[in-house]
């Protein structure tokens, strides 16, 4: 299977969403993200048509909460046939743990986020008080996630080599923070190009605004598809 492209819809509202998908051909194998800002409005509804139309779905919900909680939560996303769905790393082992052991029985990858793509030294030293080199936090998080039963982490694809070297060259690394060269980068500060987190070693791309908010969305993704497979 080639590794995915993965569309972040981060939309404010299901109709913009909807027709934004019309551009892509009905025999488009296409994986989707779905975060916070859909999930809040529409739910579950709106993963099940997604998932109707025959799309892969990376539930991106980021969950960071006490063991029990997200492990409950957990075991009710087992059930709705995402493919991915993500927990903060830094909720710790035991956290982690419980949401691998609810989403037992499924198909599900547990994805656990390391450091946020759009926090970067300083922000990790100033704001978060973590004297630790940034890409020292994420290789330590990502192996948290490894030994407490994680399928893969998000982090910038800056950071794969590294975290494939302390965990396992299997263990997931999805990528957002991915820009073409021709792309604003706006809030996110550890950026990689498509063709630079494939030679790099990510395992799977996220990208958002360069499609979504391309004059030509299919277009868009075509191009970076073609950057990440070349
Ligand atoms: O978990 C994520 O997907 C995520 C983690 C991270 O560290 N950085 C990050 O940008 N993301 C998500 O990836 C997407 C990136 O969108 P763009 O910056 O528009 O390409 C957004 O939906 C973010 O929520």
């Amino acid at each position: 299977m080639s590794k995915p492209v993965i569309v972040a819809l981060d939309f404010a509202d299901d109709f913009e969403c909807i027709e934004f998908l019309s551009q892509f051909p009905k025999d488009t194998d296409l994986f989707v993200k779905i975060g916070l800002e859909m999930f809040c409005q529409f739910g579950y509804p709106f993963v099940r048509s997604l998932r109707n139309r025959g799309y892969k779905i990376f539930l991106d919900l980021k969950l960071h909460d006490i063991p029990n909680t997200v492990k409950r939560t957990c075991e009710m996303i087992a059930k709705w046939d995402v493919q991915m769905l993500t927990v903060h790393g830094s909720g710790g082992a035991e956290m982690i743990a419980a949401a691998k052991k609810g989403l037992e029985g499924s198909q599900t990858n547990l994805l656990a986020v390391t450091q946020l793509t759009s926090l970067g030294q300083k922000e990790l030293s100033d704001e978060l008080m973590i004297p630790l080199k940034s890409q020292d936090y994420v290789t330590h998080l990502a192996k948290l996630a490894f030994d407490n039963g994680a399928d893969g982490v998000i982090s910038s694809a800056l950071e794969v080599p590294m975290i494939k070297e302390v965990t396992d060259k299997d263990f997931l690394c999805v990528t957002p923070g991915i820009r073409p060269k021709t792309a604003q980068v706006g809030d996110q500060k550890r950026v990689a190009t498509p063709s630079e987190a494939r030679n790099l070693g990510s395992d799977a791309i996220v990208v958002g605004r360069p499609i979504t908010q391309a004059e030509n969305g299919f277009v868009a993704y075509q191009n970076i598809c073609q950057e990440w497979n070349k």
